[in-house]
């Protein structure tokens, strides 16, 4: 049940709950007290009780502020603890999201995940900030001026099983379809911003296709059917506290002509019918907005299940992998390796290829046959469905798949960058990495020439996914990426591509001293980089199954 969610997330900050809870049964109790004393100073005021009216006065004035200052301290505190429990959560759902298999990346949508780790937990927040704040003090206050209302006269304690069978019905009725409602606005809003990102990953091809026009009535349509179903929800939620406060209203009105009767016949003062007035009127304040925090708990809960659907899934199992490895050797060994994409046809079905450390192999054939994803099983992205992989003897399911990937220089196929400077790109996560190591990378990687033209050299911004540079360009960042991290093994998906023939030359030639006891496995159609091989792989044989040839 998603309620344990949020109380595990809660449960640390149980001693800052306590005391908004415990703030909040002091607000309610002050806010109890002034229909009393106001109903007494009325009554000094026309004279039903000779009494003197200052003490009345100041204890008046004093639960006044008191409830002035509670609630302030009140709202300041549940902000702090809803914002803290949501920092957590948001800590929590982007290492999880991180921690996941690409295989659920790949069927995610990732304006689905965004829209989840941003807004719609913000809207948590805020539910959450409210109903700690609140609805302590609104159970408090409604339970309060019921009893007393009942003590004071039992007649009027009938507005209890009068409004409470309205609240359930109404939350009944309600709650089902602000739930639905809430979930299609969502959804809605969720198109909105995949659309967005993904239009504005395309502008370029937008613009050379001339296709603005469609684009924008696509999105005008998608803002118009997100803006109808936010119009619906907010109709719904709109209604349901009112309705409420006004069926709480009607049956304050109901006791009061009865009060009024009492007056008339003299069984009650003017002073005890403003009290009735004041607790009723205090009544409806609370169940109206108990209603309304019932309305947003239904849109809360939506959420909720979507956060636990994203954290019940598990990660990958490797980061509890409990064999450590240092630096590898890089022999690497696949044994009757049998895989297949989830619901696609069998990429291998018995494959066995053996590398020795330091060895270059070259990888090339069709596209399509299956080239990346055998790198991507050495770093074990996908979970291959029979057979073995080990790196220097160690089946690689066994390792902490950290390690594991920590022993390859990985250059994909697409460079990976993001928007920042071409350092930042280069170090990755390293701070501050060492100067020489730096400049090494950049010469092997055959950047430095381009990067000493940039205006700003090293701290030139790239823009998003580094789009101010060529193709070329960003290969040889990301080559320089690898190069600096210096691993036992290094994977090259068609990293030179795009690099013009002589600049390709120059980057073997300068590896050739660079990559010397380092393993490689480089995907490659090109003569250049596989001239570098001591090892030259089809991919059609890699399918068939069996050996793959060992070198002559
Ligand atoms: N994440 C994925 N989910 C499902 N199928 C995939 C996925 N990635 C690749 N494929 C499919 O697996 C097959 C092999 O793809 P792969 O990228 O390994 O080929 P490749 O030999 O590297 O091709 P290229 O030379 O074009 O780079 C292709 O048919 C492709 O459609």
């Amino acid at each position: 049940m998603n309620l344990n969610l949020l109380w595990n997330r809660a449960r640390p900050f149980i001693g800052e709950i306590a005391t908004l809870s415990g703030l909040s049964l002091l607000s309610s109790l002050a806010a109890l007290a002034i229909p009393w004393l106001a109903g007494n100073f009325l009554a000094g005021v026309v004279g039903d009780v000779g009494d003197d009216l200052y003490p009345t006065v100041a204890l008046l004035l004093t639960a006044l502020v008191t409830l002035a200052i509670i609630n302030i301290v009140v709202a300041v505190l549940s902000e702090h603890a809803s914002g803290r429990i949501l920092a957590g959560l948001r800590r929590e759902v982007y290492a999880h999201i991180q921690a996941m298999p690409l295989s659920f990346h790949d069927h995610s949508r990732s304006g689905d995940l965004l829209a989840l780790m941003t807004y719609e937990v913000e809207n948590l927040s805020r539910f959450l900030t409210a109903t700690l704040a609140n609805v302590p003090a609104m159970i408090m206050t409604a339970a309060g001026a019921s009893l007393l209302l009942f003590l004071i006269d039992p007649t009027i304690g009938l507005i209890v099983p009068i409004i409470v069978p309205v609240f359930f019905i109404l939350a009944r009725l309600f709650g089902r379809r602000l739930r639905n409602a809430s979930r299609r606005f969502r959804k809605a809003e969720t198109d909105l911003i995949m659309l967005a990102e993904s239009d504005l990953e395309m502008i370029s091809a937008t613009k050379a296709f001339a296709t603005e026009d469609s684009f924008q009535q696509r999105y005008g349509e998608a803002i118009e059917k997100a803006r109808v179903l936010a119009v619906a929800q907010a109709r719904l939620a709109a209604v349901l506290g009112p309705a409420l406060a006004l069926a709480a209203a009607i049956a304050a009105i109901a006791i009061l002509v009865a009060g009024n009767g009492q007056i008339d016949n003299g069984g009650r003062t003017p002073g005890e019918v403003f009290t009735f007035l004041l607790y009723a009127a205090l009544l409806t304040r609370p169940v109206g907005g108990l209603a309304e925090t019932y309305g947003a708990f239904q849109i809360a809960r939506g959420t909720l299940a979507r956060l636990e659907n994203v954290l019940s899934k598990p990660i990958e199992d490797g980061y509890a992998g409990t064999v450590r490895l240092g630096r590898a050797q890089g022999a690497i060994r696949l044994e009757n390796v049998k895989f297949a994409y989830p619901g696609r046809p069998t990429i291998f079905d018995g494959l066995n290829l053996s590398i020795a450390p330091g060895q270059i192999v070259a990888l090339t054939g069709e596209n399509g046959l299956g080239k990346s994803t055998l790198v991507r099983l050495l770093l074990r992205f996908y979970e291959i469905d029979s057979g073995r992989i080990t790196l220097d003897g160690i089946d690689i399911s066994d390792l902490q798949i950290q390690d594991l990937r920590r022993q390859f220089g990985y250059v994909p196929q697409q460079p990976l960058l993001f928007n920042g400077t071409i350092a930042q790109n280069i170090a990755f996560d390293a701070t501050d990495p060492d100067p020489v190591a730096l400049k090494r990378a950049i010469d092997l990687a055959q950047a430095s020439e381009f990067i000493d033209r940039l205006p700003h050299g090293l701290s030139t911004r790239v823009g998003d996914h580094g789009v101010r540079l060529s193709g070329g360009q960003r290969q040889r960042i990301a080559l320089a990426r690898a190069l600096l991290r210096d691993p036992p093994i290094y994977i090259l998906d068609e990293a030179t591509s795009m690099y013009d023939l002589d600049s390709e030359a120059a980057f073997v030639e300068a590896c050739i001293g660079a990559l010397k006891g380092r393993t490689v496995i480089i995907i490659s159609h090109r003569p250049a980089s596989l001239a570098l091989a001591d090892r030259v792989l089809d991919a059609t044989d890699l399918r068939l199954g069996g050996q793959a040839p060992e070198p002559g």
